[in-house]
């Protein structure tokens, strides 16, 4: 079952197109990799996805249900109850800083569905437990490193059950060592099945884990199929440029 459903996706900022015609579709269970330069539109379509940039034209379905056709979204509250279905962590984490570990993960169970706080901090240490900060819960974002910032924003966005992960390029705020264990955690997501679409510039993990590339450029994708395919034999001259540009 394609869980989302993506076509002639438009953006443009200024005038400027950023997105010209971007399709493609995710099933249950696909970790898919979105590659490509810098200014691509990677995080803009990825922004596009969650509602937080509303697109000048084209569709997005999602399980089943468009939130937006050819340019024209249904009221807001039905685009809320259709990408509440999915979660999204940033490269900037987005954690309050005022509120402790286990309140950044619960506030939002508490307050924006009513669940119980007992049900909620239940929930908490478990997922905390996932990512591997059960120790953390009565922290402060500030004391944490950036890794574990990360990882509380991945528990957060867990806390919500959804169906769907995105990811803004997790891990580059992050130096090699707090990368990896960023990178770990996501890896156990995938491996349990959960559907996930990454933008990163870490190759290791979109060979590795993924297994569909995405390669955009202009505003496009230009490219995409399984990762031996895509890294074994671009067949698009931006992308084989890329790749000559950074290995
Ligand atoms: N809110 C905005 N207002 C104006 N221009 C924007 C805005 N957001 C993005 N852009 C522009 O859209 C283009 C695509 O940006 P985007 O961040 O989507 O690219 P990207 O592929 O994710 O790049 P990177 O890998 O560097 O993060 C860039 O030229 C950027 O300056």
């Amino acid at each position: 079952m394609n869980l989302i459903e993506v076509s002639g996706l438009k953006k443009g900022f200024s005038g400027q197109d950023v997105l010209t015609d971007v399709s493609f579709t995710v099933k249950r269970g696909d970790v898919i990799a979105v590659i490509g330069p810098s200014g691509a539109g990677k995080s803009t379509m990825l922004r596009c996805l969650i509602d937080l940039e509303k697109v000048d034209g084209g569709s997005i379905v999602v399980e089943g249900e468009p939130f937006v056709t050819d340019g024209v979204y249904p009221p807001a509250a039905k685009v809320r109850a259709i990408t509440a279905k999915m979660g999204m962590v940033f490269q900037s984490f987005n954690l309050f800083p005022h509120l402790s570990v286990r309140k950044n993960l619960t506030m939002p169970l508490v307050k924006t569905q009513g669940v119980a706080r007992e049900e909620a901090d239940a929930r908490a240490m478990s997922i905390l437990g996932k990512v591997g900060l059960q120790d953390k819960v009565d922290a402060m974002p500030s004391t944490l490193s950036g890794g574990q910032k990360q990882r509380v924003a991945i528990a957060r966005a867990l806390m919500l059950n959804p169906d769907i992960m995105l990811f803004d390029e997790p891990t580059s705020a992050l130096d090699p060592q707090l990368t990896a264990e960023v990178l770990g955690v996501m890896r156990k997501l995938a491996e349990e099945g959960m559907t996930m679409v990454v933008v990163t510039h870490e190759m290791s993990f979109a060979r590795d884990v993924a297994n569909k590339i995405l390669f955009m450029c202009d505003g496009e994708i230009v490219e995409s199929g399984p990762p031996e395919e895509v890294f074994g034999n671009p067949k698009d001259r931006r992308m084989a440029e890329f790749f000559g540009n950074v290995s």
